[in-house]
């Protein structure tokens, strides 16, 4: 046994054993006064009467004394409560999906029926799309709010094909851009625009065309030259276009669809509207605007004020039971798809690596799943440490992919490509592809660090159980991360716990990380518990001996812990839009919103200690040295 098994394995029952602090002080070879305070500080803890948790344990512990000394780890110990999570009363709100209707009972262009049916395989209506599609082909403007995976990009997409290939005069490529969509990230821009390819098809004259961050400004300049219908952008990326491309003119745009319109402002992306709002006002026929999202705010009332004109606002959702008194606050619940079960766990921070592993290695085996984290530098530090320790072993045929902001352009397509078209995989990533993706067969979305909002919960939560399907959702909360359950319940939300013990009962199925008990299926529950957390100490030193293997992946983990430990839970909405912001036009644009990012995220994250973190309490015993990186995974 190595000496950090030897320093994890402590036992705690016996009175001969060292206690933690002297474990410590042996290990850290401290001078002999450091020793002498560390005694000191016992003696004055044994002085003190214990606890009354304490004294039962004692009672029984007096009780067992005949029996065998069960060891423990300090992964264990020293741990918060667990606190009692209450199962709130949610009146959720629920959307029927589909309708009976098809697409053919519309007037549209036979071509585009047949090829709704035959390439992209749907012929039934989804409710959203049976209100959205004739509001929209009757030339109105639109904010359409329905629940995730329900359809939302065909609810605009198709009256929008039907729209330019009946223009009396053809369109040409030379005409421009007649459409702008606007995304927030690039996959999701990607995706849009595969689905204008494929509805295009019978339709060769009208050019689909894409423009995002990452891609080579040159080629993209050229495409513009040739000639793009229906422009697909990220903000960042057009209004580049807009600044530095003289080929770029958006005198013939007649639609504007404002995908996801939450979220693009929730990045920061307000300046970039407002350029391209100015832009599109200045020149221009009349023009038919729509946003859309599946969780549309009091934030994007002022941007609906904004860029709609007399907009029709479609919403399909009711209260899941009519006879409910709870009164529903719809502008603030949002519908889920019904499909969706919702758990959550609450787990102590030294024990969510263990606990994440675990439901990896035995939940998710053979399964698509998605691991939602806080940052990019945490992304990478999971990935390298699940694909070094999990994937190591023979038995586990987990598959890790990663996907984040800051990785090369390359990469994130090709990773996305590949998860999409996956049938298993685990996906670690961060919001980045919390919106709008639609990435088949995910069966769990694994929310490891929580979301800033209830909304972006929504859209995480919303990779799975889409158009009908089946899914789950498991959200890890800290013990004082725990009143985040009565913020999602007051969004109709409602979670089913998972005990921790019966997440790290799964070691038992196994015999990988056996630990030193010998414990058989016979075994007392509590037995078989001690086993289970044995197990997980042996899981958590492989871990740690891979953070500790070299100094990059010592200094990968300090800087994933580092962020880690900026998450955010419920974050102030941005401040809404206005409708002349200034322009920057400094090159250093970008670094200057990414620090406003930083600063804003810094803002949010002291109004959520308060929330999370009790007064007055010392956290300080929660981390060991040996645990402290990993334990704030
Ligand atoms: N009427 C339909 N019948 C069957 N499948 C459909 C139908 N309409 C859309 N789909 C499919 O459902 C999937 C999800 O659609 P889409 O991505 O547009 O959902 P969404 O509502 O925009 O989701 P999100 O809110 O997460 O962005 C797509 O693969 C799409 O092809």
């Amino acid at each position: 046994m190595s000496s950090s098994d030897e320093q994890l394995f402590i036992n705690t029952t016996s009175c001969s054993s060292p206690t933690l602090l002297e474990v410590k002080a042996s290990k850290r070879k401290l001078p002999s006064s450091n020793k002498q305070r560390c005694h000191a500080k016992q003696a004055r803890l044994q002085e003190a009467p214990p606890p009354a948790k304490l004294q039962t344990r004692c009672r029984a512990d007096a009780k067992t004394d005949a029996k065998p000394a069960i060891k423990t780890s300090s992964l264990f110990k020293h741990n918060p409560d667990i606190p009692e999570v209450h199962r709130a009363e949610v009146c959720p709100l629920t959307e029927k999906i589909f309708t009976s209707d098809s697409f053919a009972d519309f007037k549209l262009h036979p071509h585009l029926v047949a090829t709704l049916n035959k390439v992209l395989n749907v012929s039934t209506l989804t409710s959203v799309q049976k209100q959205s599609i004739p509001a929209l082909l009757s030339g109105k403007d639109a904010i359409v709010r329905s629940q995730t995976g329900s359809g939302k990009t065909l609810c605009y997409a198709v009256p929008l094909v039907q729209s330019l290939q009946s223009l009396q005069s053809k369109v040409q490529r030379s005409d421009g851009p007649l459409a702008l969509v606007i995304v927030p990230t690039r996959e999701l821009a990607q995706q849009t625009f595969v689905t204008f390819q494929k509805l295009l098809k019978p339709f060769t004259w009208i050019v689909p065309g894409v423009l995002m961050g990452g891609e080579k400004k040159k080629s993209e300049k050229a495409r513009l030259r040739k000639g793009i219908n229906i422009l697909v952008s990220t903000p960042g990326r057009l209004v580049d276009h807009i600044k530095h491309t003289l080929c770029i003119a958006f005198s013939a745009v007649r639609w504007l669809v404002l995908d996801e319109a939450d979220r693009t402002l929730d990045l920061g992306f307000e300046k970039d509207l407002t350029v391209i709002l100015n832009s599109l006002n200045s020149t221009g026929p009349e023009r038919q605007n729509v946003l859309l999202s599946a969780t549309l705010t009091h934030g994007v009332t002022r941007l609906a004020d904004i860029c709609l004109k007399d907009p029709v606002s479609i919403q399909v959702c009711e209260p899941a039971s009519p006879n409910t008194s709870a009164p529903v606050d719809q502008s603030e619940s949002f519908a889920l798809p019904t499909g969706l079960h919702h758990f959550v766990v609450v787990v102590p921070s030294k024990v969510r690596l263990v606990c994440l592993a675990t439901f990896l290695l035995h939940a998710c085996q053979a399964k698509k799943v998605m691991v939602f984290v806080s940052s990019c530098e945490e992304v990478d530090f999971l990935h390298s440490l699940l694909c070094g320790v999990l994937s190591a072993n023979g038995k586990a045929r987990l598959v890790f992919m990663r996907l984040h902001g800051n990785m090369c352009q390359e990469e994130r397509s090709e990773v996305f490509h590949t998860f999409k078209s996956s049938a298993c995989g685990v996906l670690l990533c961060t919001d980045v592809a919390a919106r709008g993706l639609h990435l088949p067969q995910v069966t769990w979305i694994i929310q490891y660090t929580p979301p800033c909002s209830v909304a972006e919960y929504i859209h995480r939560a919303g990779r799975t159980a889409r158009i009908g399907q089946m899914g789950s959702s498991l959200l890890f909360l800290t013990p004082g991360e725990s009143a985040f359950v009565d913020v999602l319940a007051k969004g109709n939300i409602g979670l089913s716990e998972m005990k921790l013990p019966d997440i790290l009962a799964y070691l038992m199925k196994d015999d990988t990380y056996k630990g030193r008990g010998k414990y058989h299926s016979q075994a007392s529950r509590a037995a078989l518990e001690q086993e289970a957390r044995e197990r997980a100490t042996v899981l958590q030193t492989h871990f740690e001996n891979f953070v500790h293997a070299d100094a990059t992946s010592l200094r990968n983990a300090k800087k994933g812990c580092v962020r880690s430990s900026n998450r955010t839970t419920p974050r102030q909405r941005t401040p809404p839009l206005t409708n002349s912001l200034p322009v920057s036009s400094s090159p250093q644009r970008k670094t200057r919103r990414r620090r406003r990012r930083e600063r804003r995220r810094a803002r949010s994250f002291s109004n959520h200690a308060a929330l999370t973190l009790p007064e007055n309490q010392d956290f300080s015993h929660t981390f060991d040295d040996n645990t402290f990186f990993l334990s704030t995974f």
